[in-house]
């Protein structure tokens, strides 16, 4: 019998920082309708920085998500909506307006160390009978066995699966599998892995992170996504059949909606660029990409100075402004390298 995985595609939430949040209601039901034909499970919906992400902070969304979340699971049957939640960004609300509109998962995400701020989020989410998730971004920032204490915490709050996020792309491989099996051997829920692909290596880890035990992988589509993109969903789903595993995903229709529909909309493709590259190589948080390159611009300074310096200040998500203020100290420092 083969071993099941189930691949999470991110294309309709992560992929929102590279669309800049402008996905428009049309785009969505079209790769909806491509997920539920190909036999994807669980696919995701939402902001960028997850439900409430919508502000000048962020970035303000052309369409509401509800509207996009709502639309997305008129045209599922048997495909599920999954919505991420960043606690201090959404509300208890707009868990509640997500369920309403369809929903079928929430994925409770913090920084690796904060696992302690979702509590009443985990809570909610099982009380409203939603498949219910804890997502530890920057997993590289932390030591393994603080990860580890930080997803028990989530799993003794009621999280049905726990994530390892690598929201830098920063981990390599032998990291991830380390990290994955140390909480394959200290939890008794589910463990997942969600990769970006700025070092080139969202692949390597993905696999690094099955092996170790790993049963959700997310990906995205074209590997539309912050920084360089995720893990490519339609080439997970030919490379872990080829390794033995069972997604239920079948290839040549989740090939069409990531050829024909997604790469029709896409931006710019997911390159990995010096920016990105410095993302994975520094430790910073994907989705400052377009904030970074917007600062250097606006101040003519290297977009690779102020990444740099973003992973030695250890920024994490939420400090989108320390973008500017260290462009702004670069200029002051003289620092005009273009
Ligand atoms: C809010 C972030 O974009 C969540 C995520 O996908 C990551 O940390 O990576
Ligand atoms: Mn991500």
């Amino acid at each position: 019998m083969k071993q099941e995985i189930t691949l999470l595609d991110v294309t309709l939430r992560d992929g929102s920082h590279s669309m800049r949040h402008a996905f428009t209601e049309e785009q969505v039901r079209q790769v909806a309708r491509g997920f539920e034909q190909a036999g994807v499970k669980y696919f995701e919906v939402s902001h960028g920085d997850g439900l409430g992400g919508s502000s000048l902070q962020y970035g303000f969304s052309t369409v509401d998500e509800l509207k996009l979340i709502e639309a997305a699971s008129e045209e599922c049957k048997n495909a599920n909506i999954s919505v991420l939640i960043l606690p201090g960004i959404g509300l208890k609300e707009d868990m509640e307006d997500a369920k309403r509109a369809g929903a079928k998962m929430v994925r409770v995400a913090t920084h690796v160390t904060e696992a302690d701020v979702a509590k009443q989020h985990i809570h909610l989410g099982r009380n409203l009978g939603l498949k219910t998730v804890g997502f530890l971004m920057m997993a590289h920032m932390a030591p393994t066995a603080t990860l580890v204490q930080q997803a028990k915490l989530f799993e003794s709050y009621g999280a049905e699966i726990v994530y390892v996020t690598d929201s830098a792309g920063a981990l390599l491989p032998h990291e991830v599998k380390e990290k994955v099996s140390a909480l394959k051997e200290n939890l008794s829920c589910e463990v997942g892995f969600h990769a970006h692909n700025n070092l080139s290596l969202a692949m390597a880890n993905s696999m690094a992170a099955v092996e170790a035990g790993a049963t959700y992988i997310d990906g995205s589509l074209r590997c539309l996504g912050a920084g360089s993109g995720n893990t490519q969903t339609e080439v997970m789903v030919a490379v872990f059949e080829r390794l033995g595993y069972e997604s239920g995903i079948k290839l040549f229709p989740i090939m069409d909606v990531a050829n024909e529909v997604v790469a029709k909309f896409m931006p710019r493709p997911q390159e990995i660029t010096g920016s990105s590259l410095m993302m994975g190589y520094s430790g910073v948080y994907s989705s400052f990409l377009l904030f970074t390159q917007e600062a250097a611009k606006r101040y003519n300074v290297d977009e690779r100075d102020i990444l740099l310096q973003l992973g030695k200040m250890q920024a994490v998500g939420g400090q989108e402004d320390l973008i500017y203020e260290v462009a702004r100290e670069l200029v002051a420092k003289n620092v005009i390298t273009k």
